[in-house]
C-alpha cells in the first residue's frame, strides 16, 4: 500500500487507495437486540472472537465504503427524464471502476435494479430498453458490490411527488426498525412483527385517496454468505413468520417493501436477472450454443446474478433461445420482475448488517439513509 490517494470529484480513485492497509470506514455500531445479548458488549472473548474474521470484515467495509460512494455520486441523475437503461449501467460502470473489477474476485454481486412504481423489485434494463424515469414515479435502486464474495446489498428508493413521502418513508422506518431488531438469537419472526407495525403505521394519500401503507407479505429479508446473495434464510416484512432464530456470524440483508397495492407481489414483465444455483455442480447441456453460453456465465459470474445485458457486453449476440435452453433445464434460474397490482405504487430500503460477536454492524448505513 503506498501512501493513501484523496479521492476526486467526482469519484475515480479505487477505494482500496483512499483508505491504506484497510482502514475502511466502519458501519453504524449497534447493540444486538435483546437484554439476554448484554453480556455480548462486555466479554472479552466477544471481542476476541471479533479479531478472528478479519479478511471478511474489510472486505465488506471496502464493498459498503464503494456502495456508498456510488450511490452519492449517482443521486444528481436520477431524475426525470433519464432513461433506466443509463442509470443502471452508469452506476454499474463507477462500482466497477471505483473497486476496480477484478474478476471474480471484485465486482458487482448482482445487477442495478431501477424497478418503478408497483414493480417491487429484480427489474434492470434490457439491452433496447427505451423506458424513462418520469415525475411520478418511485424508483428503487437496489444494487450489489462484493470483494471476494463478501456482498453489500443495498438499495434506496427516489421519487419527486411530495405525495409519495410517507409511503418512501415508511419503508425507511421499518428497515430501520428491522436493523434494530437483529441480534445473534433473535427470533425472525419478531422481527417480522416489528417491521409490519412500523410500516403500517404510515398512511399515504394519493389523488386523494388515502391508503393505509401495507408490508408486501410475499418478500422478505434473507442471510448472505460468501458469493450467495440469498443464504437460505428469510427476515419476513410481516407478523406470523417461522421461529427461526439469528446466529452469531450471520450477515443479513434487512429490507422491507411498502405498498399501496394488494401487499402480495407476481413474477411480471420480462425477465433481465438470471443466477447459477449455488448447488448446481454440473449440468450436461447437449445444445452447443447453450453449452459455450453456460462457460461463459460460469467464468464470468460463478455463482453471482447477472443481467441479460451483461452478456452483451461481453461479445455473446443471438443468445436468447441458448439462454432459454440454460433456464429450462434447471442450469440456470431466472428471477423476473416482481409486481404488485399496476397502478399501486412500492418502496424499499435495504441495509446490509453483520452480527458480529460482540455488536452488530450496519455496514451500508451511510448519511444519506
Ligand atoms: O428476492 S430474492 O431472490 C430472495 C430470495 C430469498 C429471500 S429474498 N433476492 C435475492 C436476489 C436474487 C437474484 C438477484 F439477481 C438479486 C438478488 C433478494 C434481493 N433482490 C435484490 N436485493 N435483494
Ligand atoms: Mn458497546
Ligand atoms: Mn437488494
Ligand atoms: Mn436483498
Amino acid at each position: 500500500d503506498g501512501p493513501e490517494i484523496p479521492q476526486t470529484d467526482p469519484p475515480t480513485v479505487p477505494v482500496f487507495k483512499v483508505y491504506p492497509k484497510k482502514s475502511f470506514p466502519v458501519g453504524e455500531i449497534q447493540e444486538h437486540w435483546g437484554d439476554f445479548n448484554t453480556f455480548r458488549m462486555t466479554s472479552e472473548e466477544k471481542r476476541h472472537l471479533d479479531r478472528l474474521d478479519e479478511t471478511m470484515i474489510y472486505d465488506l467495509r471496502e464493498a459498503a465504503a464503494i456502495h456508498k460512494t456510488v450511490r452519492q455520486w449517482a443521486r444528481p441523475f436520477i431524475k426525470p427524464g433519464v432513461p433506466l437503461i443509463d442509470i443502471a449501467t452508469k452506476i454499474e460502470q463507477k462500482v466497477l471502476e471505483l473497486l476496480p473489477k477484478d474478476g471474480l474476485n471484485k465486482g458487482m454481486a448482482f445487477p442495478c435494479g431501477v424497478s418503478l412504481n408497483h414493480v417491487a423489485a429484480h427489474y434492470t434494463s434490457n439491452p433496447g430498453d427505451k423506458w424513462v424515469l418520469g415525475e411520478h414515479d418511485i424508483a428503487k435502486i437496489d444494487f450489489g458490490v462484493h470483494v471476494n464474495g463478501h456482498i453489500i446489498d443495498s438499495a434506496f428508493s427516489v421519487h419527486f411527488d411530495s405525495e409519495l413521502d410517507p409511503l418512501s418513508e415508511a419503508a425507511r422506518e421499518a428497515t430501520n426498525t428491522g436493523v434494530k431488531h437483529c441480534g445473534a438469537d433473535a427470533y425472525i419472526s419478531d422481527i417480522g412483527e416489528a417491521i409490519q407495525e412500523v410500516m403500517e403505521s404510515y398512511e399515504v394519500t394519493l389523488n386523494g385517496k388515502t391508503h393505509s401503507v401495507r408490508s408486501v407479505r410475499n418478500l422478505s429479508g434473507h442471510s448472505v454468505q460468501k458469493y450467495l446473495i440469498h443464504a437460505g434464510k428469510s427476515v419476513p416484512l410481516v407478523r406470523g413468520g417461522e421461529r427461526i432464530r439469528m446466529e452469531e456470524g450471520e450477515v443479513f440483508a434487512i429490507e422491507t417493501f411498502g405498498t399501496t397495492g394488494k401487499g402480495f407481489v407476481r413474477e411480471d414483465l420480462d425477465t433481465s436477472h438470471y443466477m447459477r444455483p449455488f448447488d448446481s455442480g454440473h449440468v450436461n447441456v447437449r445444445m452447443g450454443k447453450a453449452r459455450g453460453l453456460l462457460k461463459v456465465i460460469t467464468e464470468n459470474f460463478g455463482t453471482l446474478a447477472f443481467a441479460r445485458r451483461w452478456l452483451d457486453d461481453l461479445g455473446e449476440s443471438r443468445y436468447l433461445l441458448a439462454l432459454k435452453h440454460l433456464v429450462d433445464c434447471g442450469a440456470v434460474e431466472p428471477y423476473p420482475p416482481l409486481c404488485d397490482v399496476r397502478g399501486s405504487f412500492v418502496s424499499q430500503f435495504e441495509h446490509t448488517v453483520y452480527l458480529r460477536p460482540s455488536h452488530k454492524e450496519v455496514l451500508s448505513r451511510g448519511d444519506d439513509y
